[in-house]
């Protein structure tokens, strides 16, 4: 590949066998992975593409820093971002963040660039503004990258599954969490401690809030959702919750029921309040059978399981970070728009012609388990029987064990049919006002069952 940064006529056409002019947006843990590929693997991406990539520069914060392990020339970075978009005729931008990375992407489709984002925050935000700019600039935006990371799930839900009926998608879309989770379940421990060790092994950030307070999965579950249901889902339409509050306790209840906890970003086609096509768009922990293909995703890995009218259950599985494996989604999109361009032409744009409305969480329907600490007295169950009764919540199985060295006290463990979320929040209410209940000791949603 070539590195050098000579000026070019942004305004020429592609001609065959032309290099396209590469600008690169950010060089940390993705950029500087993006860098390494496009130079190690310059010969097969021309062959592949039918034209060189040749790297134009680099823009980041810091030109100056020494870069051991970015090989191109040093005099491809720079500090002027805004020069640099304008003389390409691919963006990859993997700064992150709202700005400068949105004003950066639509100065480059202004100037007809097509874009590579790995961006799901900005995504997530404000997608139908560059959607916007990319339709107006007959230009690619690609995302590819934005969610769980390697795994191809965006084009295969946009491309693979335009022709079938996407019902649901189940992801585990966030790194970090599933290894919290995961190690939770397999040493007992607690939620800090485990917490740490994440750190320790580079997969939380030293300020993990994103991750395990479910805003990563929330952008990620946004962007899912709006292309599996053709319509406009963005971060805020997301109920969010994330696993800063799951115990050890939760992770037990969870192995007694032969279940394992997840922290899962779910988007379903409901039927709405007034009876149309509605989606309901939610990221929180919830036990899931072991026997289910999402509990054999351990440590930080990602997978996505689509159920779709005609294809029926589909998994893809794999790693949601790191730099190679991100570089991967994002190269796989920087050949897509390369081939377009040389072609002449764009890939399809996003087709959200649907506008659903996304239901509120308290209509959003699920199955619960329930841990109460009782008083081991006759009437306390039908107490407990009425108090779900009343709310409309029925009963799927209920369980007692003994509360061992409490006297007479027994722990009460509940299993619910589907019921709203509002419903299930008043019956927890009214549970906690009953004499004989000390404490609701555990609520957990129950997923794919
Ligand atoms: N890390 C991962 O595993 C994954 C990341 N992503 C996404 O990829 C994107 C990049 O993430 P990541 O590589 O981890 O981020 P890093 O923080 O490692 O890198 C950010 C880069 O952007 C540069 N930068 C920051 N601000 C500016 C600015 N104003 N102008 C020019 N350059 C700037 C930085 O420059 P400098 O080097 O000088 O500081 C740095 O090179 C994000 O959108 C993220 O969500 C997606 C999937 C996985
Ligand atoms: N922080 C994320 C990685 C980027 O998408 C995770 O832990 O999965």
């Amino acid at each position: 590949m070539r590195t050098d940064s000579e000026e070019m006529d942004p305004t020429m056409a592609h001609e065959p066998g032309a290099p396209l002019r590469v600008a690169l947006l950010g060089c940390g843990v993705v950029g500087s992975a993006v860098a390494r590929q496009l130079v190690d693997h310059a010969d097969d991406l021309a062959a592949r593409v039918g034209a060189p990539l040749q790297l134009v520069g680099i823009a980041v914060r810091r030109p100056q820093r020494p870069r051991p392990d970015v090989p191109v020339d040093p005099t491809l970075f720079t500090a002027d971002a805004d020069g640099l978009v304008e003389r390409a005729d691919i963006v990859i931008e993997v700064i992150g963040g709202i700005d400068p990375a949105r004003e950066l992407i639509l100065r480059a489709m202004a100037h007809g660039a097509s874009v590579v984002s790995a961006n799901k925050a900005l995504l997530a935000e404000d997608g139908p503004t560059l959607y916007a700019a990319a339709d107006a600039a007959d230009v690619d935006l690609y995302y590819e990258a934005a969610v769980a990371g390697a795994i191809p799930i965006l084009r295969p839900i946009r491309e693979s599954l335009a022709g079938d009926d996407v019902r649901r998608v189940l992801g585990i879309v966030n790194g970090t969490t599933n290894f919290v989770l995961d190690r939770m379940d397999t040493s007992g421990a607690g939620f800090a401690e485990t917490v740490e060790q994440a750190q320790a092994l580079g997969y939380a950030e030293a300020d993990p809030t994103a991750d395990v307070e479910g805003f990563d999965a929330a952008a990620k579950a946004a962007i899912l959702a709006s292309l599996a249901f053709h319509t406009r889902v963005s971060s805020g339409d997301v109920y969010r919750e994330g696993i800063t509050e799951v115990t050890a306790g939760d992770i037990q209840a969870a192995r007694d029921m032969d279940c394992v906890v997840k922290l899962l970003a779910i988007c379903e086609r409901v039927t709405g309040p007034d009876g149309g096509d509605a989606v309901s768009v939610r990221v929180h922990p919830a036990m899931i059978p072991r026997s289910h293909p999402l509990a054999s995703v351990r440590d930080a890995f990602n997978a996505v399981f689509v159920e779709a009218s005609a294809a029926g259950p589909l998994m893809f599985y794999g790693r949601g970070a790191g730099g190679d494996p991100t570089a991967s989604a994002v190269l796989g999109d920087v050949v897509a728009v390369a081939r377009h361009r040389v072609a002449g032409g764009r890939g399809p744009g996003e087709s959200a012609y649907a506008d659903l409305p996304v239901v509120e969480m308290g209509r959003s329907r699920t199955r619960y388990h329930i841990s109460l600490d009782v008083a081991d007295r006759p009437g306390v169950l039908a107490q407990v029987a009425t108090a779900f009764a009343a709310h409309d919540v029925s009963i799927e199985t209920v369980r007692q064990q003994a509360a061992p060295g409490e006297g007479e006290r027994a722990k009460l463990i509940v299993v619910t049919h589907a019921a709203s979320d509002a419903a299930l929040a008043a019956t927890v209410d009214a549970l906690a006002e009953l004499e004989s209940v000390d404490d609701v000791a555990s609520v957990l949603r129950v997923e794919g069952a």
